[in-house]
Formats: structure tokens, C-alpha cells, sequence
């Protein structure tokens, strides 16, 4: 339950946070959705989702910053070297996803929230979610990888062009965009330490229902 729930919550919240904090990414969001979908007058359906490369990019880069299973737990099953140190089997292993999202030595502008780093052209275009990509490993690598993690994508994805397309979002009262606090809680899952309130109106011309 919690793998496939909490994962997907969380990424959600984050990936909306991210876009309310960074607009002009809500709008290229905003624009590929009406562009894609051919205007105003209905909603984002499951097989519009693969004609949305931008939202792709948008999830990608909200999993980097944000993995929801920020440490991974394994343990060794031989004696391996690592970087010059010995590492005996059965040694209990964490692979700090979180972190290795953030290394300033592997990524441009680390903390910089940038999706189109990932688009085709962007200098991590080549990345993707199958693990081979060490320093990209939201859903883990190898055998032990996450095997839910395309059904988990998709959910994700069809969640967030929903909520883009079907509403305008403001932050409450007058916050502005750089104050919206972007604190995390670190533990089995890394949630935002404080909840999203964002402030929808109605943005399609037919009924949400
Ligand atoms: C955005 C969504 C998701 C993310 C980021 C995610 C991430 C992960 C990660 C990092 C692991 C551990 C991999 C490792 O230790 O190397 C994992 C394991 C697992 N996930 Fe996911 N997950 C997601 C969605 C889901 C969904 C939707 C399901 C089920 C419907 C699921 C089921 C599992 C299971 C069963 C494991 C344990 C696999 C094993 O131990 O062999 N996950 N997931």
C-alpha cells in the first residue's frame, strides 16, 4: 500500500509545488496541454498523455529533486570494491538518491528546478527511469527496481495534466512564488514539510463532470 500510494501522493504535491513556484514552467505546461489537446473544451484523457513530452519532462525533473524513496536500503551479496574501499558481503547498503539528484559534479544547475534539461536537445535528454542512469535512480536499479514504477508514472502524469489543464493556480493570500517554502521531511518517504495550498479556478469552457 504504501508503495504505491504514498509514492505517487507525494511526487503529485511536489510536482505541483514546483510548478506553482517556477510559472513560466505551469505555462509551458499550460500551453502544450491546450496546444495537445486542441483548446479548452475538454479534458486531458489517458491517451493524450504520449503527446505530452513536456509534462514527461516535468515529472522527470520534480523525481530528480524529489524521489520519493530517497534511501535506498540492499544489502551486498559479495565482497565488492567501491571507489577504493573493500566492502564485505552481507554489508547493509543506503544509496542516497536524494542527494545523488542534487551532486552539483553530475548535474547542471543542480538546484535549479529546469525540465527542458531533459528535453530533446537538454544535456540529459538520454535519461530515463530503467536504472542504468546511476545518478537518476527514483525508482531504483536492478532486480530490486520498482516494478510498479510505469504504472506509478502514469498515474502521476495523468494527475498533474489533469489539475494543469483543468484549473488556474494561484498561491493563497498574496504569497509570491519565492516564498513558498520547499522544506522536505526526511524518513521512508521524503513528503513536503509543510502542505501545498494552492487556489484553483475553473479554466476549461466545458463542465468538469
Ligand atoms: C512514482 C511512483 C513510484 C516511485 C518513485 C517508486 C519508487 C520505488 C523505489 C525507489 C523502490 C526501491 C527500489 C530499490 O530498493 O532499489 C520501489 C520498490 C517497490 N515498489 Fe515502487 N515506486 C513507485 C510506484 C509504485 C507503484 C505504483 C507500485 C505498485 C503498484 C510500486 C510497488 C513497489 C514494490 C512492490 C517494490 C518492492 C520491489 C522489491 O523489493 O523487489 N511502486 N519503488
Amino acid at each position: 500500500m504504501f508503495g504505491g500510494t504514498e509514492t505517487v501522493a507525494s511526487a503529485i504535491e511536489w510536482a505541483m509545488a514546483e510548478l506553482m513556484k517556477n510559472p513560466d514552467e505551469m505555462s509551458r505546461v499550460q500551453e502544450e496541454l491546450t496546444t495537445t489537446i486542441g483548446g479548452l473544451d475538454r479534458q486531458v484523457q489517458e491517451s493524450d498523455l504520449e503527446k505530452l513530452p513536456y509534462l514527461k519532462c516535468v515529472v522527470k525533473e520534480t523525481l530528480r529533486l524529489h524521489p520519493p524513496i530517497p534511501l535506498l536500503l540492499h544489502e551486498t551479496a559479495e565482497e565488492s570494491q567501491v571507489a577504493g574501499f573493500s566492502v564485505p558481503a552481507e554489508s547493509r547498503v543506503m544509496v542516497n538518491v536524494w542527494a545523488i539528484g542534487r551532486d552539483r559534479s553530475v548535474w547542471k544547475d543542480a538546484g535549479e528546478f529546469r525540465p527542458a534539461r531533459f528535453a530533446p536537445g537538454g544535456e540529459e535528454a538520454a535519461v530515463d527511469f530503467k536504472g542504468n542512469f546511476f545518478e537518476f535512480l527514483p525508482s531504483g536499479s536492478g532486480r530490486r527496481s520498482c516494478p510498479g514504477m510505469y504504472l506509478g508514472l502514469h498515474a502521476l502524469e495523468l494527475a498533474v495534466a489533469q489539475m494543469a489543464h483543468c484549473f488556474t493556480w494561484v498561491l493563497p493570500g498574496r504569497m509570491k512564488p519565492s516564498e513558498l517554502d520547499m522544506g522536505d521531511v526526511f524518513g521512508l518517504s521524503a513528503p513536503r514539510a509543510v502542505r501545498l495550498v494552492a487556489v484553483p479556478t475553473h479554466r476549461l469552457t466545458c463542465p468538469l463532470l
